[in-house]
């Protein structure tokens, strides 16, 4: 067994095989002429985490928004092949895109409040896909910051603006708002990278929880991270899927040479 000197967490007895929640088939993605992504086949398991590596360029974000059809904004960016949620695939401009919306939440690497209390930033994306009287979206509220980790640090100033909270407490706060519209995945791309360790320790804690609930993937840079966090590990190099499968096989005996230099830090 070659001595990695990144511990992967034990792994949780397996009672089961996770269901597939997202899968990836002949994924293709193009910025205007640049081929960022590569032919891409890959299955995502439902209430576990999957850690997305690889070197600075290597497709790990774009793959993530990809999951979200964040590129349809964009002219010149174009995706070919398929990916199903739950069997359907929402790169078909027929899937709509608040169904989308409404499934897949996304946290970026910075966290941004929207300029306003911290109950309307949770309340606002609420209130936009559901009809809800005072009380009930008061409870949906407490509900996403407690579930976010936050309640206790904001129950007493749920007026103040969002603006006004630490750069942890922002990105938990980001997390609540995505997860207050009750999404089935959370796209996670670096959300503690902007962070110092006690937050970042924080929002792991959080991740480990939120999976009982959601199907989580997560982009990082941090091999720690992904072998703290996650269940499964893909690992991409230059546009291209190297490896993928559970976390604790690709930190002690990875397939492929260069999956074992990168999480050594031979390269990267
Ligand atoms: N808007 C864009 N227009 C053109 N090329 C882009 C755009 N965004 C990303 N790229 C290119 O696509 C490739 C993949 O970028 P991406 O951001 O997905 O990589 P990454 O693995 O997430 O990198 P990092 O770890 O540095 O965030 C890179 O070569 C990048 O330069």
């Amino acid at each position: 067994m070659t001595d990695l000197h990144i511990a992967a967490k034990p792994a949780a007895p397996e009672v089961a095989t996770p269901a597939i929640k997202i899968a990836a088939r002949g994924l293709n993605f193009w910025y205007d002429k640049f081929h960022a992504v590569r032919n891409i086949d890959l299955d995502i398991p439902e209430k576990r985490v999957t850690a997305l590596i690889g070197p600075s360029g290597c497709g790990k974000s774009t793959l993530l928004r990809v999951f979200n059809r964040i590129y349809a904004l964009y002219p010149k960016l174009r995706a070919e092949g398929e990916v199903l949620l739950d069997g359907e695939n929402i790169l078909d401009p027929r899937y709509p895109i608040n169904r989308l919306r409404s499934k897949v939440g996304m946290v970026f690497q910075k966290p941004v409040p929207f300029p306003m209390t911290i109950y309307e930033n949770v309340a606002y994306g609420i209130r936009h896909h559901e009809r809800l009287s005072r009380s009930q979206l008061d409870e949906r509220v407490e509900q996403a910051l407690r579930q976010a980790a936050l309640w206790d640090e904001v129950k007493d100033k749920l007026k103040a603006s969002g603006l006004s909270l630490s750069g942890g407490q922002q990105q938990r706060l980001c997390i609540a708002r995505a997860i207050a519209l009750r999404p089935e995945v959370l796209l996670l791309d670096e959300p503690t990278s902007a962070l110092d360790p006690i937050s970042t320790g924080r929002i792991e804690q959080l991740v480990e929880e939120l999976k009982q609930e959601f199907t989580i993937m997560i982009v990082t840079h941090n091999m720690q991270q992904a072998a703290r966090v996650s269940d499964y590990t893909a690992f991409m190099y230059m546009g291209d899927l190297v490896e993928y499968g559970p976390t604790t096989q690709i930190f002690s005996t990875p397939a492929k040479q260069q999956t074992e230099d990168y999480i050594t830090g031979r390269f990267g």
